[in-house]
């Protein structure tokens, strides 16, 4: 089991990445466990989810995502630990008594129901008074862009705006927390990224605290706050989405979210100019930011991004690290080009270079013999 803390960054997702362990949390989530038969889905797992915070769960199929999601719901029971709202243990309120709400990844609406009368339907339930009713169904149209629509049936709308309501719907009580179970799975991409500009901005302004599952890192890097990464009914990290990608805990983490380029090695000296990093293979020393509280012996890997390596023809005398090879591919995606060289080790260095001239910028082709070179701050050296 790993220890994490929540880690204090600033950056660009603002008061959460800065203050949590200040703030009362919403949800506490205290050592759970959830075994089906011999089979542990969820084993040991704490995690504090607070007010207007936009939470994402990401991580590969599996790894015990929805299983989480459905015990915050209610639909699941934790074999062992507990789930605190707000201070109070809600392991046996059943869901319908959670301020809580879940969208399904299916929408699930009510075909025979009018839009209206699908947002109604679970305020009618309540008891609440007629007008209420009324006005707040209107607001939740309002809210989804969908006012226009409200006399039409669920099988007369396009998905991303059966998606809508669905939102619509399940905000409608007024949860305190919303659950979304891989919400944009069915929409194609560029819906799926409106919709994701749109759910932050409603999640905004209504302050509801989200919690989103998502097997898809860009979503969860474009939505959430803060971002736990699991593994293995682990949560393996859990930090911004800046932190996330520029700080991976692990290789495994660095490997999941966006592209990398690991090497395997170990710290060779300690000098003033930084660690010297010998790479296992090809016995090139590169100079490493020092990892500041860890043995150097204890030192496995370096990680470094594809986009903050550069190719060149020529090397120079400067501080970068170089690395000699051969161009074996090449995807060019308009904007960026990535070069797949190969220096010698097991799998190719990846590198991406921003096409930012349209007729100056330098292409390079298969087969070209290059130099591969990155800032030493721009690795980030690993123990695991
Ligand atoms: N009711 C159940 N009975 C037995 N095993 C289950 C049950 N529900 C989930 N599991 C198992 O628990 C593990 C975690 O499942 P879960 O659905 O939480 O994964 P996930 O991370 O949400 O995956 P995906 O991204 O594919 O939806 C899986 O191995 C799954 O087979």
């Amino acid at each position: 089991m790993l220890a994490l803390t929540e880690k204090s960054v600033i950056n660009s997702a603002g008061q959460f990445g800065r203050d949590t362990e200040s703030r009362t949390p919403l949800i506490e989530i205290r050592g759970i466990s959830k075994s089906f038969h011999s089979f542990t889905a969820i084993n040991d797992l704490s995690l504090n989810i607070y007010e207007k915070e936009f939470f994402a769960l990401l991580g590969p199929s599996g790894c015990g995502k929805s299983t989480l999601l459905r015990m915050l719901a209610g639909f699941e029971t934790p074999t062992s630990g507990q789930i605190l709202l707000n201070g109070e243990n809600m392991v046996s309120i059943p869901p319908e008594k959670r301020p809580i709400n879940m969208m399904f990844q299916s929408y699930a609406l009510f075909p025979h129901l009018t839009l209206e009368q699908n947002i109604a339907f679970g305020l009618k339930r309540l008891n609440m008074a007629k007008d209420e009713i009324h006005s707040r169904v209107a607001e939740m149209l309002s809210l989804v862009q969908m006012e226009k629509f409200a006399r039409r049936k669920p099988g007369q709308i396009s998905g991303g705006q059966r998606q809508r309501i669905a939102l619509a719907r399940s905000l409608a009580r007024r949860p305190k927390m919303l659950l979304l179970d891989e919400p944009m799975a069915a929409l194609d991409k560029k819906l799926r990224r409106e919709t994701q500009l749109e759910l932050m901005d409603i999640q905004h302004q209504l302050g509801t605290t989200f919690v989103i599952v998502t097997h898809d890192q860009e979503e969860a890097m474009t939505v959430a706050n803060r971002i736990g990464i699991m593994d293995h009914g682990h949560l393996v990290q859990v930090s911004t989405p800046l932190e996330t990608y520029e700080n991976p805990v692990s290789r495994h983490v660095a490997e999941f979210v966006g592209d990398t380029n690991v090497f395997c090695g170990h710290v060779n000296a300690v000098k003033e100019s930084g660690w010297q990093f010998c790479l296992d293979k090809v016995d090139t020393v590169l100079v490493a930011p020092e990892l500041t509280g860890v043995p150097s012996g204890n030192i496995k890997y370096l990680n470094v991004r594809p986009e903050k390596m550069a190719v060149s023809r020529d090397y120079e005398e400067d501080s970068s690290n170089y690395l000699k090879g051969t161009i074996i591919d090449v995807a060019y995606l308009g904007n960026l080009s990535t070069y797949y060289v190969d220096v010698g080790l097991d799998k190719p260095v990846l590198a991406q270079m921003t096409n930012s001239q349209r007729l100056h910028t330098e292409h390079f082709a298969e087969g070209d013999v290059v130099w591969v070179s990155w800032y030493p701050q721009d690795g980030q050296l690993l123990v695991r």
